[in-house]
């Protein structure tokens, strides 16, 4: 089968298990080899070959609705529904995406990106479905990570009350990213060791029907037993007894067992489990035996010796600059605790686990959690350093003004993936927290412009007593400056100018401090004399210092990678207005308002007027008609 140019997912329809099999490993080939030129999550998508098949051998995309949890798992059903041809634009600019998306194909009916959305959007498609008479099935496929997630166990418990019929396949891999952690992980464990339930259950059965009807006693006494039987043996009982019937553990690749079960369960009235046990990773050896991430997400590599390709002598990623200052913090305040949701690879916290193991807390896909179970180690004296990507920040927001900010507690965030984030796109792209967290009283927030300052903000966050502090740090790698040997405390809201200039004032931070310079270099060689400052508390900002720059009535701009509605520019109008600087000429450069795609970052920079040519054109039509120097 020709995997570039499959036109309709039915082709696997009428297959023997015999040409699924080599159909599976033709797959297997072609995600290995391409993702190797692109990059991509390899490890999920090895380990669904043979389920994803099953599933459109089983049902009838897109009629029936499969919905992707996460949906970085989702490759192979973009192969199988006429996608394989794109495969070499994975996730680049204006490429094929790594996630579900509506407006690529019908198969697509949910977008994921953020984890554990499937099983409520799922509840809402059933609903649907019943209100209009329809007859379809709802089908969520959802990870062993993501079920651990709040919003999938407030969606089991919905569903489960109101009996809809919902074909929930819950594939287990025994991972998150890095392993799966967890009550309900264990609980899962013991499901998967206590064997095949239901063959025991329909042997039971059989048992049953042949005794003798005397009177109904025996048979009510073997109903009873069958029931308490459960107890011991029932792999499923708690989601039996959430009201789903549960079918497994099924050996998610092996064609016969996911066949007979997903028949099963696709004809089975009400809410179904169907729990699949695959090996992430499986059928690439490098993968496989990777125990840390199973290859979860990856750049290119080589095939034959799995080894990554990456440039040489990179300075180190953000991420790490940030953990070893914290790091070193740690050894000398006992009070800090680093929590993470799940991203304990991402956001390089496993040296801290290994140097204090009993002061790192993994609480799995759990945001909301995290964000609270960090303010309540705030109430009794300790220091938590809440690490969480930008974009899942916004998973915890009411968290973050209910839990932590009105009670003014001492919560550090730790904002990682802060700004544009590239390949993972509109999903993943850090660019609210900005808008977000301003709003909220007693939140302060920072962005180093490279990793020395960084060393002193962490040190700063750590000594801040006055309530809870944000440090924002982009993805990739830092700059490679050199790093001071002992922290410095900042003080909270000041500001500094990295170029004085008479003519007009730049004000950034972080990720956009070299665009700002490279502009204000272009601008000198035209005579136009530019400040830049490094406005590294985006709140509070340097009052002081905005009342100087008004009052010398130059023209300013405004230049962040974040939202351009509601964030740093935003709050500078504000200041502006608060304070009648009337007929100051003031424009900002920001993200626009829609959202940004997947691509390189450089080419998302370009899209979104991240540019040289952009910040000087600004700045020149800002300046009165006589400056516009040539
Ligand atoms: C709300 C949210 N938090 C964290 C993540 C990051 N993340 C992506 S995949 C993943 C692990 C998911 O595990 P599982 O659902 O078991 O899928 P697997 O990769 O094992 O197939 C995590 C933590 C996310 N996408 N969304
Ligand atoms: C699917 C998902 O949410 C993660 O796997 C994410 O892609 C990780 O991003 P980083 O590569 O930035 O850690
Ligand atoms: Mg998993």
């Amino acid at each position: 089968m020709d995997l570039n140019n499959i036109k309709d997912p039915s082709v696997v329809k009428n297959l023997t298990d015999e040409e699924m099999r080599n159909l599976a490993q033709d797959v297997r080939n072609f995600l290995i080899n391409n993702l190797s030129e692109t990059g991509g999550h390899l490890g999920a998508n090895l380990g669904v070959v043979e389920l994803t098949l099953a599933l459109h051998r089983t049902f009838d995309s897109p009629n029936d609705r499969f919905l992707f949890d996460v949906g970085h798992q989702s490759y192979v059903h973009k192969i199988l529904t006429g996608r394989g041809g794109q495969f070499d634009t994975l996730r680049k600019y204006q490429g094929l995406c790594g996630f579900p998306k509506r407006n690529e194909s019908e198969h697509d009916v949910w977008e994921t990106g953020h984890s554990s959305t499937s099983l409520s959007a799922a509840m809402g498609m059933a609903i649907a479905r019943d209100l209009k008479n329809e007859s379809h099935s709802v089908v969520p496929i959802i990870g062993d990570g993501a079920l651990t997630g709040g919003m999938a166990l407030e969606a089991l418990n919905h569903i489960g009350h109101e009996k809809k019929n919902v074909t929930v396949i819950l594939n287990d891999n025994e991972m998150s990213i890095a392993k799966n952690v967890g009550a309900l992980h264990s609980a899962l464990a013991r499901m998967r060791s206590a064997g095949k339930y239901n063959r025991v259950k329909d042997d039971f059965e059989w048992l049953l029907k042949k005794i003798p009807a005397i009177g109904g006693r025996v048979a009510s006494t073997a109903e009873r037993l069958k029931d308490s039987m459960k107890y011991f043996v029932v792999p499923g009982m708690f989601f039996e007894e959430l009201g789903f019937t549960y079918y497994g553990p099924v050996d998610g690749h092996d064609f016969e067992d996911l066949q007979g079960n997903l028949d099963y369960a696709r004809k089975t009235e009400g809410p179904v489990i169907v729990h699949v046990m695959t090996q992430k990773g499986k059928g690439y050896q490098p993968a496989e035996s990777d125990v840390k991430d199973k290859w979860h997400g990856v750049g290119p590599y080589k095939i034959d010796s799995g080894e990554k390709i990456k440039p040489a002598d990179a300075p180190p990623a953000w991420s790490e600059v940030i953990s070893e200052a914290l790091r070193a913090e740690a050894r000398e305040d006992e009070r800090i605790v680093a929590v993470t949701p799940a991203m304990i690879l991402g956001s390089k916290l496993e040296k801290f686990g290994e140097e204090f193991p009993d002061r790192l807390y993994d609480v799995g896909i759990a945001e909301q959690h995290a964000t609270t179970m960090s303010a309540g180690l705030a109430t009794q004296g300790m220091r938590p350093f809440l690490a969480i990507y930008s974009t899942f920040l916004q998973r915890g927001y009411d968290q973050v003004i209910h839990d932590v900010a009105r009670q003014n507690l001492n919560v550090i965030f730790g904002i990682d993936r802060a700004g544009l984030v590239g390949a993972d796109g509109e999903t993943h792209q850090g660019v609210f927290d900005i808008a977000f967290l301003r709003t909220v009283p007693n939140m302060s927030i920072m962005m180093p412009k490279d990793e020395n300052e960084a060393k002193h903000m962490v040190h700063t966050a750590v000594k801040y007593e006055d309530g809870p502090i944000a440090l924002r740090y982009p993805r990739g790698n830092a700059l490679g400056v050199e790093v001071a040997d002992k922290p410095e405390t900042i003080d909270i809201g000041s500001w500094e100018t990295l170029k004085p200039g008479e003519d007009a004032v730049i004000l950034t931070f972080g990720t956009t401090i070299p665009l700002a310079i490279e502009a204000a270099e272009t601008l000198q060689e035209q005579g136009v004399d530019v400040e830049v400052v490094n406005a590294r508390f985006m709140k509070p900002m340097d009052e002081k210092m905005l009342h100087e720059i008004f009052e010398r009535n130059i023209p300013v701009l405004t230049l962040e990678e974040a939202v351009v509605q509601g964030s740093f520019g935003s709050a500078v109008l504000e200041f502006q207005s608060d304070h009648s600087y009337y007929n100051r000429p003031l424009k900002r450069i920001g993200l626009p308002d829609r959202f940004v795609e997947h691509g390189d970052v450089k080419d998302l920079w370009k899209e979104v007027g991240l540019t040289r040519e952009n910040v000087v054109d600004k700045v020149l039509k800002l300046l009165p008609q006589s400056e516009k120097r040539a």
